[in-house]
């Protein structure tokens, strides 16, 4: 019997620093097809980032105008500041049957389970605690009372796995890239 596999929303979540975007830059090297939501935010862009790569800087009142006309899939507060995920990008993809994948946070991740309920949500967990820490405080990226609101937020996150479909521990980028990417799509099996 032929298996059939069809594209799917994926959402990956995780703690601050568990290493989200390690994860999904690698699995992208590897496989530049693999199409990423480019989210909005209000954060000043980190050294290195720039608009429309890895987030497109908005500022506040631009932020209230993309929630007031309904162009964002879902959108949260995180850490002092807001994102966002452009509605029709991700809805012209799944239109044309191709994979999404969301790097978001667990209250989008939320959201876009509740009005998609057909999408697939997973978790990124650290090996341990101390290595999050570790991890988030290595990066160098955050003031120190960020990291300290950052891990505040780990903190719900963390407790919050179960919700999720899928659980991946980050122990090796590029093991869990290989995981990741056999997630995007639904075969029939399923
Ligand atoms: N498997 C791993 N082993 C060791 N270090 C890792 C691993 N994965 C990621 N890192 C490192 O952890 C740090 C945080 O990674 P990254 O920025 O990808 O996290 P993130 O989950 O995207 O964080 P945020 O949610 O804050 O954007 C980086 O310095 C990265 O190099
Ligand atoms: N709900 C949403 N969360 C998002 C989105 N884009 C990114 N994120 C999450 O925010 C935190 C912090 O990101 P950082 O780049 O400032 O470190 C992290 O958990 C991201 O996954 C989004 O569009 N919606």
């Amino acid at each position: 019997m032929a298996v059939e596999v069809r594209p799917r929303l994926t959402v990956l979540s995780g703690p601050s620093g568990v290493g989200k975007s390690t994860v999904v830059a690698h699995m992208r090297k590897v496989h530049p097809e693999v199409w990423l939501s480019v989210s909005a935010t209000t954060r000043k862009p980190r050294p290195g980032e720039r608009h429309g790569v890895q987030y497109f800087f908005v500022g506040d009142d631009e932020f209230d105008k993309l929630i007031a006309n309904g162009e964002l899939l879902e959108w949260a507060e995180f850490a002092g500041n807001r994102y966002g995920t452009p509605r029709q990008a991700v809805l012209e993809r799944l239109e044309a049957g191709e994979p999404v994948l969301l790097e978001i946070d667990l209250q989008g991740a939320r959201q876009v389970k509740e009005s998609m309920p057909e999408s697939r949500l997973v978790f990124l967990a650290p090996p341990s605690w101390d290595e999050l820490v570790c991890r988030l405080t290595g990066r160098g990226t955050e003031s120190a009372e960020v990291i300290e609101r950052r891990l505040a937020a780990a903190k719900v996150e963390l407790a919050a796995e179960s919700e999720f479909d899928t659980t991946l521990v980050n122990t090796s980028v590029e093991d869990v890239s290989r995981e990741l990417l056999a997630l995007l799509t639904v075969s029939s099996g399923e």
